[in-house]
């Protein structure tokens, strides 16, 4: 049962035994398939967006799991610093909408960002940070989006996401939604499935950075047993075809002490954002989960 998979990795006392979670970082893995995708479709997009050159991506299909892709880690070091300052500083700002704001926390005109990392930094809401959303809002209560809850995706994540799709082989894929989870070592994600959207064909695409964390995948339904897997900082997760509407969540966050997000010293990005937001991910993940919401050719709920 997902929920006993589930109570095993977020254990302390015992903690649990790694040796099953499914990591496609070891050579000897039988339980993924490496997958191949076309070269030729790179552009010189892939540095704007922070992607290492596309003949390194490692691809990988999960042999008994239907549908879910790993495009493993496909960003540099300086990527992943760009990505994880924009969804502390950028994309916490209003029209987007966080749990700090949905719970008063902020005056009208402050910003976490700066209530956290400015002159007279208020260390209590650094760590309430939990959620941001963008383009279609989530709606925590009802769970359904509505065009009345909706501001614009930021162009940059929305182009990063849809080069990834094109690559990976999904076309037609509009982002047009996401959350933005943001986790302390302590935190987990209950299962759940992702079913709000009125397209449920198209995938959801989930990236991590930060500190690592154990994903489960379960069946349909609740009842059903679940795999485990790493993931780390870079991973780009996709849930399609038979995955996507599987129970998942997040029962543990470990210490990635690999540091992927951590670059050569004297490298150009150690600015001042960066020393804020070097400090955070020491002991937190961010996973960034895109959705498209409309069905093909529509054009608004
Ligand atoms: O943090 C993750 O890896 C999963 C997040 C997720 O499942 C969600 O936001 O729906
Ligand atoms: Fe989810």
């Amino acid at each position: 049962m997902f929920k006993d998979s589930f109570k095993y990795y977020k254990a302390r006392k015992p903690p649990p035994n790694l040796e099953h979670v499914i990591d496609p970082m070891k050579p000897s893995n039988k339980n993924v398939r490496k997958m191949n995708v076309d070269f030729q479709s790179e552009t010189g997009l892939g540095v704007k967006f922070g992607l290492k050159s596309m003949k390194e991506w490692n691809i990988y299909e999960f042999i008994n799991i239907p549908g879910l892709i790993l495009l493993q880690n496909p960003f540099t070091a300086k990527g992943q610093q760009e990505w994880i300052i924009k969804c502390l500083k950028e994309y916490t700002e209003k029209p987007n909408i966080t749990n700090i704001d949905a719970h008063g926390l902020l005056s009208n005109n402050e910003t976490w960002w700066d209530t956290c990392f400015g002159t007279m930094p208020r260390k209590d809401l650094l760590s309430r940070l939990r959620w941001t959303t963008l383009g279609y809002h989530h709606n925590w209560d009802t769970k359904h989006y509505s065009e009345n809850l909706k501001s614009k995706m930021p162009n940059d994540l929305k182009d990063l996401i849809e080069y990834l799709a094109r690559i990976l082989g999904f076309q037609e894929f509009k982002a047009e939604a996401a959350i933005i989870n943001y986790y302390k070592m302590n935190s987990t994600l209950a299962g759940h499935t992702d079913h709000s959207e009125a397209y449920l064909e198209a995938p959801l695409f989930s990236i991590s950075f930060g500190q690592a964390a154990i994903f489960l995948i379960g069946g349909l339904k609740q009842e059903n047993s679940a795999h485990a897997l790493f993931l780390r900082s870079g991973d780009v997760l996709v849930m399609s075809g038979n995955s996507r509407l599987k129970y998942h969540g997040v029962p543990k966050i470990l210490i990635d002490e690999s540091k992927p997000w951590s670059s050569m010293p004297n490298s150009s990005i150690n600015n001042e954002d960066w020393q804020k937001v070097n400090a955070y991910i020491s002991d937190s993940r961010i996973n960034v989960n895109v959705r498209q919401v409309l069905k093909p050719g529509q054009l608004n709920l």
